[in-house]
């Protein structure tokens, strides 16, 4: 069977490109994935992040470029693809009236797994649901359906695991659960690419690649994400930092304004215009400023702020 190499991308593809009607939903996208990765899509609602997903595992056939997914050409192969991809949808689709066990079952046959059996108990204890086996799918909270539809995409080992917003909606705990199991997956040689907008799972993954009106704005290793975006950022603490935080958003030079704890982070691109604006503050002596590396928060909480929902509007603007 065809499979990628150790050292060769699980995905790579060129000049992706979709169009529906007279939108270009994805334009001209390039993408390398190494194995094992987790891979982070962000951007804005309508940017293409799905539709791309959906070209990547032979579900949908791109209008322009090439490449190949798993080690199978995307435009030829797509069934190959779709044999060694799980791939999680944003919307629960699991039956609701079959218990857990009823429906890891009904996927292991649609898999033609030989020891179904024994597949499906083993992904029960896995995924730690063996407890619930016999709930209906249809009374588990969003938690435990998210973590159901994690185990009904693993049933046939995959090697590359899509998730479309695995977990919108779901609670911090739940989401932190969740991604646990996706670093023990990624530790077995697993590759992730998962679409995101929760500032805390962009965090989690080893590359990211921001898209914004269906282009890639950016990519790259996550330590490297935030020199990209250019950010210049300041610490500062000290009194009353809610009314401090309302002025500094009104100053020359500030772009963003963030809260950790009883601090603030004070970030702008324009370097200069910020450097004159914290001189200038800094000598009323009334709050501490130091200056701080720009991490990936703020390079995510910039980006994020930027985009609007693409497509809301005939003309892109702000984008990224
Ligand atoms: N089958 C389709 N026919 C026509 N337009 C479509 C189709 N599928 C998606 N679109 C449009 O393409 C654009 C990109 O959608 P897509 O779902 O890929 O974005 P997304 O980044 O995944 O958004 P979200 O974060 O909201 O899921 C949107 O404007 C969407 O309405």
């Amino acid at each position: 069977m065809t499979s990628p190499a150790n050292g060769e991308p699980v995905i790579a593809v060129r000049g992706l490109t979709k169009v529906f009607g007279e939108r270009r939903v994805v334009d001209d996208f390039d993408i390398t994935v190494p194995r094992g990765a987790i891979y982070g899509f962000l951007g804005p609602n309508g940017s293409g992040k799905t539709t791309t997903i959906r070209m990547l595992c032979g579900l949908l056939t791109p209008d322009g470029g090439e490449g190949e997914c798993l080690g199978f050409d995307i435009r030829k192969e797509a069934e190959r693809i779709k044999e060694q991809v799980g791939y999680m949808t944003q919307k629960f689709s699991l039956y609701e009236d079959l218990s857990i066990r009823e429906n890891l079952d009904f996927i292991a046959r649609m898999y033609r797994i030989a020891d179904r059996r024994t597949r499906v108990e083993q992904a029960l204890e896995d995924l730690g649901l063996a407890d619930r086996a016999s709930q209906l799918a249809g009374t588990l909270s969003g938690g435990w359906k998210q973590r159901l539809a994690l185990a009904a995409c693993l049933i046939h080992d995959p090697k590359l695991l899509l998730l479309d917003e695995p977990t919108a909606g779901v609670d911090p705990k739940a989401r932190r659960d969740f991604w646990d199991e996706i670093r023990r997956l990624s530790a077995q040689g697993v590759t992730v690419l998962v679409s995101t907008h929760y500032m805390d799972e962009a965090v989690q993954c080893d590359f990211i690649a921001y898209i914004a009106y269906g282009k890639k704005l950016i990519d790259g290793p996550s330590a490297e994400i935030p020199e990209q975006v250019g950010l210049e950022t300041w610490r500062v603490e000290g009194p009353d930092l809610a009314a401090l935080e309302d002025r500094l958003r009104t100053e020359p030079g500030i772009e963003q304004v963030a809260r950790f704890g009883s601090v603030l982070h004070v970030s702008g691109t324009d370097k200069a215009a910020l450097e004159a604006t914290v001189e200038r503050l800094a000598a009323e002596g009334t709050h501490r400023w130091r200056r701080q590396v720009a991490g990936l928060e703020e390079a995510f909480i910039y980006l994020m702020a930027g985009a609007r929902d693409n497509f809301a509007r005939d003309k892109p603007q702000g984008a990224g």
